[in-house]
């Protein structure tokens, strides 16, 4: 174990990060970054149509480019990287040929975003999601909504899949099957040369693919066949069994190993996503709720069969057995939006910047003031006194994941008058991401999954203190932010010392690697009391809202 090394390599919305850490203390030896390039160009997507697709290259550049450099300037023996977990958003799914190929990486597909990965955040599928609900409901088996929360979503795969099959006859023909992001990368890492030799991620086969062991693994060729026929021949070249990430999907091929600066004997543990990652890098414990909170909101708890037993949770993203911690449940829940709801007023107020300014500032003086926008909105919202009267906001920019998913929901303020700076639409949008929050914490604590503490990672638990303050108060419970300003790599990086063999179980490799943690939030009693009669507003505009559509 002394002088053991695992990686935790994270793909999130925006880039890549790799994690080196030393197997024995979780300690993190050196992190490198990557922001996809044609992302950033905002190719392949259609914001208005709600269309957000990436090309795997570069998932492909940066993976191979933060794994070499963060390899070359650590001092380490690369015989001493004993394993590499990949952790990524979900759920993204990408199109691939019989030898496991995206079909973007082909010639003939490579400017077409059809063929390429389907980000998590992409709801052009609505439609076809309401039609799997619908059918769950109504054909008279099974309803395979039951493990995920009651709802299918626009953001999983089923959806995802039939809506691109539906659109595009070449994607159609040429898709030999389809795979998560996370099982992409890891059949790459492994040089895999056979589909069904993939160990496809349970995680993902759970959460977003209606994957359960009661029905024998994915839903019925029936059910599948009344949505579309394509699916039942697809079927055929999915999976029926699913591996939880603390096991090895196999060694580094021998291709990247050379190409990342390591040798042929590192393991490769089962792909995962990033918040469920992100709960063992935040020493997830039974009944701790780990919120990611970044660009969106993944909530995640995980509790023992005994306490879940056959209940079934309403209105969350799913209760998968093994998806966290090996043995355990892993509830999942989370908000579409949550830092983009403030990125989307940054954004909104940048118009003159990007439009009116061009030619009087230089792009760097542009981009300097859009950076500050945040800091100052917040340093002047948190100076506003919470009031009745003040503006009242919902936070569903990008639909309403949970409770109870819906896509269709839109954003809306009201209460603004002429005297409405700002500012004061800033602090409205804050307090709508937290009681957007609150309705998760309750709809958990009502179906019976009773929540011991709070624990805060991502981006905006670090970046933001007003934003973690008034979630402190909102929910009236104090909230732990964890050490790591990483801790999805982390996470991954503890699986990748338990498939190397490193730990016996995942809670040991937590309890050994664990970086702890730095603050905490404690509500503030007086603003507590004034925020619970504000919550019952939020509710009211948002059941009128939600009966208006
Ligand atoms: N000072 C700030 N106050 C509030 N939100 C912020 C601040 N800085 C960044 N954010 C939000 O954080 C989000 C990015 O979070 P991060 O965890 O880095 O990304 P990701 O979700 O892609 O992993 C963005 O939506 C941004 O609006
Ligand atoms: O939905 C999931 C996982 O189930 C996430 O991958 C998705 O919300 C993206 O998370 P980020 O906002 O990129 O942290």
């Amino acid at each position: 174990m002394v002088n053991s090394y695992v990686i935790g390599l994270d793909f999130g919305s925006d880039s890549v990060r790799s994690v080196l850490v030393n197997a024995s203390n979780g300690e993190v030896i050196g992190a490198k970054v990557h922001w996809y390039e044609r992302w950033k160009e905002g190719k392949y997507c259609k914001p208005e149509q709600n269309q957000f697709r990436q090309h795997p290259l570069d998932h492909v550049d940066g993976m191979e480019s933060t794994i070499r450099e963060l390899v070359a300037a650590c001092d380490v023996n690369s015989s001493a990287i004993k394993g590499i977990c990949v952790d990524t958003t979900g759920s993204s799914p990408i199109p691939v040929n019989e030898s496991g190929e995206a079909l973007a990486m082909l010639p003939e597909f490579s400017q077409n975003p059809n063929a390429m990965m389907v980000l998590w955040k992409d709801h052009t599928a609505i439609a076809e999601a309401e039609e799997i609900t619908q059918l769950a409901k109504t054909w008279g088996g099974e309803d395979y909504t039951r493990y995920v929360g009651g709802t299918y979503s626009s953001e999983w795969f089923w959806a995802k899949v039939l809506h691109i099959v539906r659109q595009d006859d070449a994607v159609k023909r040429q898709a030999y099957s389809w795979v998560e992001h996370c099982d992409y990368m890891t059949y790459l890492l492994t040089g895999g040369e056979k589909l069904n030799e993939l160990k496809r991620s349970r995680c993902a086969a759970g959460h977003k693919a209606m994957w359960h062991e009661s029905w024998g693994g994915l839903p019925s060729d029936t059910f599948l066949g009344q949505l579309d026929p394509y699916l039942v021949d697809l079927k055929k070249r999915l999976y029926t069994e699913t591996y939880t990430a603390d096991q090895a999907a196999g060694r580094l091929s021998s291709e990247w190993a050379q190409k990342l600066g390591l040798t042929e004997d590192t393991v490769v543990a089962v792909g995962t996503f990033d918040a469920h990652a992100g709960a063992i890098g935040a020493e997830v414990k039974e009944h701790t709720l780990v919120r990611v909170m970044g660009t969106s909101t993944c909530d995640i708890i995980v509790s023992s069969k005994e306490v879940v037993g056959k209940r079934t949770i309403h209105g969350i993203c799913g209760q998968v057995d093994g998806a966290v911690i090996p043995g355990l449940i892993g509830l999942e829940a989370g908000q579409s939006a949550f830092g983009d709801v403030l990125a989307w007023f940054k954004n909104l107020l940048s118009w003159p910047l990007d439009h009116l300014a061009t030619s009087k500032l230089s792009p760097q003086d542009i981009e300097e003031l859009k950076e500050e926008i945040l800091t100052q909105l917040s340093t002047q919202a948190e100076q506003t006194p919470i009031a009745e009267s003040a503006p009242l906001a919902l936070d569903w920019v990008n639909g309403r994941r949970t409770p109870d998913a819906n896509q269709n929901l839109k954003a809306a303020i009201m209460n603004l008058s002429l005297g409405t700076q700002a500012p004061h639409v800033f602090r409205a949008l804050v307090e709508s991401i937290c009681y957007g929050s609150k309705l998760i914490v309750d709809r958990f604590e009502t179906e019976g999954v009773p929540i011991k503490e709070i624990v805060g990672i991502g981006g905006v638990a670090k970046k933001s203190t007003f934003i973690m303050q008034t979630l402190a108060n909102v929910l009236n419970m104090p909230i732990k932010v964890a050490v790591s300003d990483q801790a999805p790599a982390l996470g991954a990086a503890m699986y990748a010392a338990v498939a190397a063999g490193l730990y016996p179980n995942t809670e040991s490799a937590i309890a050994a690697m664990g970086n702890g943690f730095e603050k905490t939030y404690h509500p503030q009693p007086e603003l507590v009391k004034q925020y619970q009669n504000l919550y019952s507003n939020y509710q009211k505009l948002g059941g009128f809202v939600e009966s208006s559509i």
